[in-house]
Parts: structure tokens; C-alpha cells; sequence
């Protein structure tokens, strides 16, 4: 592996960045670090991705945008792995155990391993890095996260995020390596704060979804997200999050795209809820298992967090968002800096 560099963006030589995942966001990333230099391989397990890839195009994920050219692509997960300086892993949440599992014999040791999914595995409660140490206990582990639409990153519009890593050598090193003209990475060394506030917002969005398309007005949109960010400082300081952290790019930085954009799919998905639309066949919503597995371990470390959980039962059908409504609306009176 190249030695570790710190200062600004120009200096890091291009390194051999295998991509895992050839859905919108894998796409997206490949592209920023072909314009940050490094030489890409992209492993999807769709031959027609692959494909399409070739052709300099991903008209399932990313529809009429051009892929410049560069990308390697390929259904071969050694190929794409075979002389890595470092992985990005990019399948969805609930797929990366899975993932990892076809990949970990082919991962060169002492990598590390960037996680760019937002979720928190529904069966086992595990946060990502949890699933990555145990997978690949000889790779370090870091997240990239923060408010980008794969669409933004990928038509190469000005875009902020944040990489974080238990050693902040690393995640500054990481940082250096992947910014670009229109692409800059800030550094972090709160690992567990930066995913759980990527985990988290996705709920909100649906919740925030939700509340626009069943009409309930602005104000509730507003009251709702300061609340659910309470819920989130909440649950990441049980997790021992750092405040600051869960106030950056990654939570209410991300929080507040996702929330106020019909573009997240996590919103759309609520609005979908909402507006009492069919919810099959919809794209990715991270939100979803997300929400199921929060509320749970929310309910378990006996931390209060409404929202989430009425996220939770109006997605798994027990209540409706009338119901659930009015149980927030009508809960006992607190101070409001009753964190
Ligand atoms: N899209 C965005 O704007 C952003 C997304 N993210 C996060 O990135 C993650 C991925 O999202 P995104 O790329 O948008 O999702 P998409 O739905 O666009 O694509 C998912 C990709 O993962 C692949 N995949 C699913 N399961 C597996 C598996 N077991 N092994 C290998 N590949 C698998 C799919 O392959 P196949 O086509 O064969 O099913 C597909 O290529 C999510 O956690 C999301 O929250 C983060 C920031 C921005
Ligand atoms: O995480 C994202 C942007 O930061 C993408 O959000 P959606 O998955 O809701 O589209």
C-alpha cells in the first residue's frame, strides 16, 4: 500500500480503488475517484450492469447520465479485488454481510475497507464496521458518508462528505485521496458517530415523506425534523457518538438534504406512504429495515424515541399515520431540551 498522506488534495498518486457495488451510488463513486486520480475496477453481480458500464452508461441506476470513460468493469469480485490499495463498499446495508462473504478471500490484507452504505443490519442490530471487523478482522474499516445524491456526485456537481475512521491518520489520508475540484472529503475519527447519523436520517426522510405527502403542513415537516434529530443525538449518544459529529455533514448535514428533497429515495418512498400510493417496486429505501431495527434497539437500551417508532409501526402496518399522529401529538408535556 502507498504511504499514508495527510496534506491537501493534490498530492496522492492514483491508487487501484475496487469498487463493490454497480448500483447508483458504486456508479457514482467510481467517477469521483476516476476525477480523483485512481484507477477504477467496479465489481457488479449483474452482467447487463457490466455491460451497460462498458458502454459508458447505467440506464437502470443512473438514467441519461454519461459515464466518462475509465471504469473497469466486471462480474469477476477477485478480478475487481486483485492488487487493491483500498475497497469501497457499496451494496446496500442488508446485502453487505452477504457481500463481504463472497469477497473476504479476495481482499489483499491490511486494506482498508471504505463503507459508503447507510443502515444498520435489521436481524442483528450490528452497525457496518461491526460486519467489515468481522469479516475481515486484518482490513481497517472507514465510512464515507454526508449529504450526495448519487446523481449530484456523479454529474460532478460541488459536493461535501465526510470519511471517518477509528485512527484519524487514516481517515485524513482517505480524505486527501478521494477529493477532487468538485469533491471534498472532511475527516473524521468518530467511525460509529458518522453511521449512525447516515443510518438514521433515512428514517426521518421517510417520516418526512410521509408528512408532506399526507398534507399535515410545513410546520409538522419542521417540528418533525428538530424532533427527530433529538431522537438521533438520542441514539447516537448511546452509542457514543460524539455531538459534533451527529451535527456535521454526515447526520444533520445529510438529515436536511434528505428530508426537504423528493430526489432521496428514503422521501420519496414516505411521500409514496403518505399519499397512500403502492410502496412495491419502489427504489432502494434504506429507511425501511432501518427504522424496524431501531425502534427495536431503542425500545431494548430504554432510550425514548417516538418518531422512529411510530416509523416503524406505520411501515410494518400497525398503526396508520392518523394513529400515529396523534400518539405523538398528544404524549405528555416535557422541556424541550429534555435530551
Ligand atoms: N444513491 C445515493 O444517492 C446514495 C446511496 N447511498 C447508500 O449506498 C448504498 C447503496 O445504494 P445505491 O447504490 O444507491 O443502491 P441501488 O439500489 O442503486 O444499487 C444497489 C446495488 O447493490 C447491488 N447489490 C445488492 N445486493 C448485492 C449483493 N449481495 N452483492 C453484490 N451486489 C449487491 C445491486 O445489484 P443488482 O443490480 O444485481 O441487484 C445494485 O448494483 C445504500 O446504503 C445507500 O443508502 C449513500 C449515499 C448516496
Ligand atoms: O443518502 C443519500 C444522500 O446523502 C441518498 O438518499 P436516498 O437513499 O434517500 O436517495
Amino acid at each position: 500500500m502507498t504511504e499514508l498522506v495527510t496534506s491537501g488534495h493534490e498530492a496522492p498518486s492514483g491508487w487501484r480503488v475496487a469498487v463493490l457495488g454497480g448500483g447508483a451510488w458504486g456508479t457514482a463513486l467510481a467517477l469521483a475517484m476516476l476525477r480523483a486520480g485512481h484507477f477504477v475496477r467496479l465489481y457488479a453481480r449483474d452482467p447487463e450492469t457490466v455491460a451497460a458500464i462498458d458502454r459508458g452508461e447505467n440506464p437502470r441506476y443512473l438514467p441519461g447520465i454519461a459515464l466518462q470513460p475509465g471504469i473497469v468493469a466486471t462480474t469477476d469480485i477477485a478480478a475487481a479485488l486483485d492488487g487493491a490499495d483500498c475497497v469501497l463498499a457499496v451494496a446496500p446495508a442488508q446485502a453487505l454481510r452477504a457481500m463481504l462473504a463472497a469477497a473476504r478471500h479476495h481482499v489483499p490484507s491490511g486494506i482498508p475497507l471504505v463503507l459508503c452504505a447507510k443502515g444498520i443490519e435489521r436481524d442483528t442490530g450490528a452497525l457496518l464496521s461491526a460486519i467489515v471487523e468481522e469479516a475481515l478482522p486484518n482490513n481497517p474499516v472507514a465510512a464515507l458518508s454526508g449529504p450526495s445524491f448519487a446523481t449530484d456526485v456523479a454529474r460532478g456537481l460541488p459536493t461535501a462528505v465526510v470519511v471517518a475512521a477509528r485512527d484519524a491518520d487514516l481517515a485524513a489520508d482517505l480524505a486527501a485521496r478521494f477529493s477532487a475540484e468538485n469533491l471534498r472529503c472532511y475527516s473524521s475519527d468518530d467511525l460509529v458517530g458518522v453511521e449512525i447519523g447516515g443510518a438514521l436520517k433515512n428514517v426521518f426522510a421517510i417520516a418526512a415523506g410521509a408528512v408532506t405527502g399526507a398534507k399535515l403542513g410545513a410546520s409538522a415537516q419542521a417540528a418533525m425534523v428538530t424532533r427527530g434529530f433529538v431522537e438521533l443525538r438520542r441514539i447516537g449518544a448511546a452509542f457514543g457518538a460524539r455531538p459534533e459529529t451527529l451535527m456535521g455533514l454526515s447526520g444533520l448535514g445529510d438529515l436536511l438534504l434528505t428530508c426537504s428533497s423528493a430526489q432521496s429515495r428514503n422521501f420519496a418512498y414516505g411521500l409514496a406512504l403518505g399519499q397512500g400510493k403502492p410502496l412495491a417496486g419502489l427504489p432502494l429505501a434504506e429507511g425501511v429495515p432501518t427504522a424496524a431495527i431501531a425502534a427495536r434497539l431503542a425500545a431494548e437500551r430504554g432510550i425514548d424515541a417516538p418518531i422512529i417508532t411510530a416509523v416503524a409501526a406505520i411501515l410494518d402496518g400497525t398503526v396508520t399515520i392518523g394513529q400515529a399522529v396523534t400518539a405523538l401529538m398528544t404524549r405528555p408535556l416535557k422541556t424541550e431540551t429534555d435530551i
